[in-house]
């Protein structure tokens, strides 16, 4: 079922000639292999679970552009929905049905946000409701959690997650020390620390941000000890909770983290699967909140193409597709059967790591765990998680490629699939002990 697909002189020639005219060949630095050495595979093309590559080479594909395919590559009824749209205009800078249809399905599903409003990345989500949040409550200080990634926000480029940490560069030059004189970093699972922070700046805390599943120092769950004392700090101190969903939004369940887990923050960020591909970002919450953004309210944000209609479009079949199929049934069947053989495949290989899932997101960590804040994850022999990753792909399964990211699991993916999986890390975690 899986193949050799360790020759791709076509994606090599790709990169090469990327490399010229953009910088470090990629249009994001968490796809440069930064971490695990060699060339990033150049890809042609993507069907339900697989990838195929520019030399014709196919992988079951566990990034799913990293989070937004949860239904599988060229899912029909989006396909259909996106043509659809093209038929009418690719923007129009003005009002369409389409918004509010997207926007009504959010706020239906997720049960803290009664009033959405569409960005085009995750990132501009991130930036929106951090000024949101010192808009709303005329306060300053944010808080965030080491290892956790907001996008490249500046006042959040602090002990940031994801690629940030891959490279090395958990903040990034560039930022002024002006912009993150007002971010208190703390531990991830460390509500002490929390507690201490609003003692040490009383009334002058604005928002609360975190991944309320964490998935960019590799998958982390938040105990219930930390939600719990998340929610009732940032009440005492009348300081906004806000939840950065744009990953674990519509993945973990249908309504996300808060759904999930019963903690209603104040402020949600959305973006991948509410995009189904599409470049879609959303910042939400109740009435009270949102009404102090631009034009109600005078905290500005805006753009040119939010609210794009064929962005639109393929979010409203994606959201469609998962609101009225039993996707996460089978989400979670697929993903438990895969962290269950991946920790046979672990056992069997007397290699150090563990495996943390929540639904669909997992991260097979090189380390024994359990991991729960960032300086757990940074335990991680990463050299291990090089050469594994490598492995995989040569046997035509398609990572993320950090030890600090989580691996997702499509509706789209099969049992077959997932033990071929199982199979090729029993075979590579064998070469590594
Ligand atoms: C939790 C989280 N927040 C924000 C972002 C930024 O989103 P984007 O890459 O769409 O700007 C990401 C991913 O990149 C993310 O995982
Ligand atoms: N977990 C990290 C991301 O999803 C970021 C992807 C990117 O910036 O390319």
């Amino acid at each position: 079922m899986l193949a050799d697909t360790s020759s791709r002189p076509l994606s090599d020639a790709a990169f090469e000639k990327a490399q010229k005219v953009i910088p470090g060949g990629v249009n994001s630095p968490a796809r440069a292999f930064g971490a695990v050495g060699g060339t990033p595979v150049h890809m042609a093309s993507g069907e339900g679970p697989w990838l195929t590559d520019v030399d014709g080479n196919r992988y079951v594909d566990f990034v799913g552009s990293w989070g937004p395919h949860i239904l599988g590559h060229r899912h029909p009824a989006v396909m259909e929905a996106i043509a659809d749209a093209l038929t009418r205009s690719t923007s129009f800078g003005a009002p369409t049905p389409a918004e509010t249809d997207l926007a009504e399905l959010v706020v239906e599903a997720v049960p803290s946000v009664e009033q959405v409003r569409m960005t085009n990345s995750g990132t501009e989500a991130g930036m929106s409701a951090v000024r949101l949040a010192r808009g709303a409550t005329g306060r300053d200080k944010v808080v965030k959690f080491a290892g956790n990634y907001h996008g490249h926000v500046d006042s959040l480029l602090v002990s940031a997650g994801s690629g940030a940490l891959t490279l090395g560069h958990p903040s990034s030059p560039g930022v002024p020390a002006g912009c993150t004189q007002d971010t208190v970093v703390l531990d991830y699972n460390n509500p002490q620390q929390l507690e201490a922070a609003f003692k040490k700046y009383p009334d002058q805390i604005a928002g609360v941000f975190l991944e309320p599943v964490c998935g960019n120092m590799g998958v982390v769950t938040p105990t219930e000890e930390f939600l719990n004392a998340l929610r009732d700090l940032c009440t005492r101190h009348g300081a906004l909770l806000a939840f950065d969903e744009v990953m674990c939004g519509f993945r973990v369940a249908y309504g996300g983290a808060q759904a999930r887990f019963g903690v209603t923050p104040d402020l949600t960020m959305l973006g991948k699967v509410i995009g189904g591909g599409m470049p879609v970002g959303a910042y939400g919450g109740p009435a009270e909140v949102m009404k102090h953004v631009s034009p109600v309210g005078s905290v500005y944000q805006a753009g040119t193409l939010s609210g794009n209609p064929v962005a639109m479009a393929c979010g409203v079949a994606t959201l469609k597709a998962l609101r009225d199929g039993d996707v996460y049934e089978r989400l979670e069947a697929l993903a438990a059967r895969l962290e269950a053989g991946l920790t046979d495949a672990i056992e069997a290989a007397g290699v150090e790591a563990c495996v943390q899932r929540v639904g669909s997101m997992l991260t097979l960590f090189f380390t024994a765990g359990p991991v729960e804040n960032l300086m757990d994850a940074q335990k991680s022999d990463v050299e291990r998680f090089a050469k594994y990753f490598h492995g995989m792909l040569d046997r035509g399964v398609y990572l993320p490629c950090s030890q600090y990211e989580a691996m997702f699991v499509s509706a789209a993916h099969t049992e077959e699939l997932i033990d071929a999986t199982v199979a090729a890390a029993k075979e590579v975690l064998g070469t590594l002990a």
